[in-house]
């Protein structure tokens, strides 16, 4: 996952390739609350490992629920078979409506049945996330709920230490116009107080969201507890109803998430398909409709139990106008599809948007504006105009994400355009909510120009810090590093360990130089959790000996080695970018970088750096010799005949001898920022620290 403040994504061509989804959200965390609440163990395979997942088990470890991890994705729940066995907890529930909703309704109904007291809060926005309708529901029933803050929002104290009695013979009405999921949180709890008799549960108003329902209603049938549903206004829970495990219990893929490779097929997948492993056409998840949106909008989509393959159909994409009730999460993909359509989408029906993570219609219009496009919005539709096929119309924009992980999922779709720009996606981490992984799983689907790979060059003599600045740069852009200078140690360490000896004598004869960069063009050489491995050997600290360095530029100064290890350089190129470090990063390697920066120190410095680096790790050194050796290195670098040491002609020069590291990471980060084209629009919208 990345955790920069930004990240942007370059131009992208070509879409193709196999996903595996994550686990759908919605339907773990009914899953784990279903198996906290029913008697015995569940297995349960291929859970969502996501923020609100995490908030979920939280929270049933706090009410004592057994659970055990065996593995990222599996999980063992010993259910409480509806006894609390803790009577006050204190619950953080993040921004997770799928928790904060049903938790209410199911520890009302308990803490009403046994006594115990809750408190239910969250981050500021879930403090903002309406929950009066199902809290006036739990009242009607006769459950103690007290609004910590706002009436009609979280945070919430439910029960009180005494049992009180349960109204239930009267049907119970909640308002389904607003979110399903208060409805959803009843038919979850309710089957905790029908031992006796039915409940019956009335909806107000026209229900939104219907899928939802049904996901919520297919998974208590998997728990033992067959609701009757008479149309979509009345639900039945029937006296005796009871949880119990199913066993194991398997979460499909999340039909959310694979709205946006499926968007991706029906942008840029042209050649092979894009598959989407882990939901298929039988899903029974309601965003599974989002296949026939994209359909309409002309992808081409065909499917299999649990997998789906997509491809480009008509091109341009052709315009909408669509009813999105069923589908309100996908149908914002469908917004940035919008863009690449032949005329103007408009979504409807999407009035839930604006009570979701953020309001989604205002921040989907701003944002979408933001990348050129004209926006009109009502209180509850969109209608999006497209933007240059030709590329006219298009800007580089930096999309807020507003702590909402499907505005950041759904920018990442505009990285297509055909005016050939990047896009920055501010506060990235947002997707953790759902898909933790999602920016990686996008680069593993998609291609880029090379050209369009954006490279920052580091070169400069040794100990001027190049390894120390572009690691921490590459960590705030989250970008890939090359630290080139190791390739050339691994030659050297792999010619000696092939007996091939790499003193100067040795390497002045042709024959033998050509063994050294024949070694170098086949180095298998890998570069692993920040680990260097030859082969099956880890060879990270064989490398960073003083010896090793002296080797290193030593047969660096070989035109074989140097050709044999281009293309290996050249292969770091890859998505989302990369910060490379060297002595010809920016003259040879990446000449069209653009940013390349030269990095200096005084002599006197890098020796005195030098000797508390490797003071520092335990080893003995004298400045004297260190100087020699590093001013002896300096000469032979700059001397040499191929790529010596210079700085390019466009490099910006850098000296640090009086500079702090963090200093050093400022400069370049600012230089780096005016090569982009994104303006100062960069500050993450949500003003409190993550959880
Ligand atoms: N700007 C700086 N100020 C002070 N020390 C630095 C600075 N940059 C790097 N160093 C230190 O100098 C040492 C050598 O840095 P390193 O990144 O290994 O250099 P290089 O890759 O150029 O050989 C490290 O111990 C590092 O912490
Ligand atoms: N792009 C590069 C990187 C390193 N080299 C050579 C020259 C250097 O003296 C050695 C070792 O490089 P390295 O960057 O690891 O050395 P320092 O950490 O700066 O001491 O490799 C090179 O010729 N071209």
């Amino acid at each position: 996952m990345y955790r920069t403040a930004f990240l942007d994504i370059p131009p992208l061509r070509r879409a193709g390739g196999r996903v595996r989804l994550p686990g759908s959200k919605s339907i773990s965390n009914r899953v784990l609350l279903l198996a906290a609440l029913c008697d015995g163990v569940t297995r349960i395979e291929d859970l969502l490992d996501s923020d609100d997942t995490r908030v979920m088990l939280d929270a049933l470890a706090a009410l004592g629920c057994g659970l055990e991890r065996l593995g990222p994705t599996t999980v063992r729940v010993r259910g409480l078979g509806g006894r609390l066995a803790a009577r006050e907890a204190r619950l953080f529930l993040g921004n997770a409506g799928t928790a904060m909703r049903p938790l209410t309704a199911a520890l009302t109904v308990l803490a009403a049945l046994q006594g115990g007291r809750f408190e239910l809060s969250g981050v500021p926005r879930m403090h903002e996330r309406p929950i009066g309708d199902l809290v006036d529901a739990l009242r009607q029933l006769g459950g103690t709920i007290e609004e910590l803050g706002q009436p009609g929002y979280p945070p919430l104290a439910v029960g009180s230490p005494q049992p009180t009695p349960l109204r239930l013979d009267a049907p119970i009405r909640v308002r389904g116009d607003v979110s399903s999921q208060f409805l959803t949180a009843l038919l979850l709890a309710l089957p905790l107080a029908a031992q006796e008799r039915p409940i019956t549960i009335e909806v107000v108003g026209e229900l939104i969201s219907k899928p939802y329902i049904d996901i919520t209603l297919r998974l208590l049938a998997r728990f033992g507890v067959q609701v009757q549903r008479d149309g979509w206004a009345r639900f039945t829970i029937p006296a005796g109803a009871r949880y119990a495990t199913p066993g194991t219990i398997h979460v499909e893929g999340d039909a959310s998430s694979a709205s946006y490779f499926i968007a991706l097929g029906a942008l840029a997948a042209t050649d092979q398909p894009v598959t989407i492993e882990g939901v298929g056409l039988d899903s029974i998840q309601g965003d599974i409709a989002f296949v026939d949106a994209a359909r309409a909008m002309g992808a081409r989509v065909e499917g299999e139990p649990n997998r789906l393959h997509v491809w480009r159909g008509a091109w341009p994409l052709r315009a909408l106008d669509l009813d999105c009730n069923a589908i309100p999460d996908a149908a914002m993909t469908l917004a940035v599809m919008a863009l690449y359509a032949n005329g103007p989408t408009t979504l409807r029906h999407i009035g839930s948007w604006r009570v979701k993570e953020t309001d989604r219609i205002a921040a989907m219009a701003t944002e979408l504006r933001q990348l050129g496009a004209r926006v009109e919005e009502g209180p509850d539709w969109l209608r999006v105009h497209p933007l240059g096929a030709d590329g006219s119309g298009w800007r580089a924009a930096a999309l807020r994400t507003y702590d909402d992980h499907r505005m950041a999922m759904c920018g990442s779709l505009a990285a297509f355009n055909p005016a050939r720009l990047p896009v920055r996606i501010l506060d990235p981490q947002c997707v953790g909510k759902t898909f933790p992984d999602y920016f990686e799983t996008l680069w593993s689907v998609v291609e880029a120009e090379p050209a369009d790979i954006p490279v920052i060059c580091i070169d400069g003599p040794t100990a001027s810090g190049k390894g120390t600045l572009a690691a921490a740069v590459a960590a705030r852009l989250g970008y890939h590093v090359l630290d080139s200078g190791a390739l050339y140690r691994v030659v050297g360490l792999a010619a000696e360990r092939a007996g091939l000896a790499t003193d100067e004598a040795a390497l002045a004869d042709p024959a033998h130089a050509e063994r050294v960069g024949a070694l170098a063009a086949q180095l298998p050489v890998r570069f692993a959790d920040g680990r260097i491995w030859l082969g099956d050997d880890d060879v990270t600290d064989a490398v960073r000996s003083e010896a090793a360095g002296m080797a290193a530029s030593r047969v660096s100064a070989l035109p074989a080695v140097r050709a044999g290890l281009l293309a290996l350089q050249r292969g770091f190129r890859r998505l989302p970018g990369l910060v490379a470090d060297g002595r010809d990063m920016g003259t040879v390697i990446f000449p069209d970088a653009p940013l390349k920066v030269f990095l200096t120190a005084s002599a006197a410095t890098r020796a005195q750096r030098r000797y508390e680096q490797l003071i520092s790790r335990g080893e003995t050194a004298s400045i004297d010799s260190l100087l020699a050796d590093l001013e002896a290195r300096d000469a032979r670098d700059r001397t040499r005949a191929v790529a010596p040491l210079e700085p390019a002609q466009d490099a910006q020069l850098l000296d640090n001898s009086a500079q702090t590291i963090d200093a050093s990471v400022a400069t370049v980060l600012a230089w780096w920022q005016r090569c982009r084209p994104f303006g100062d629009r960069d500050r993450p919208t949500h003003a409190e620290p993550r959880h």
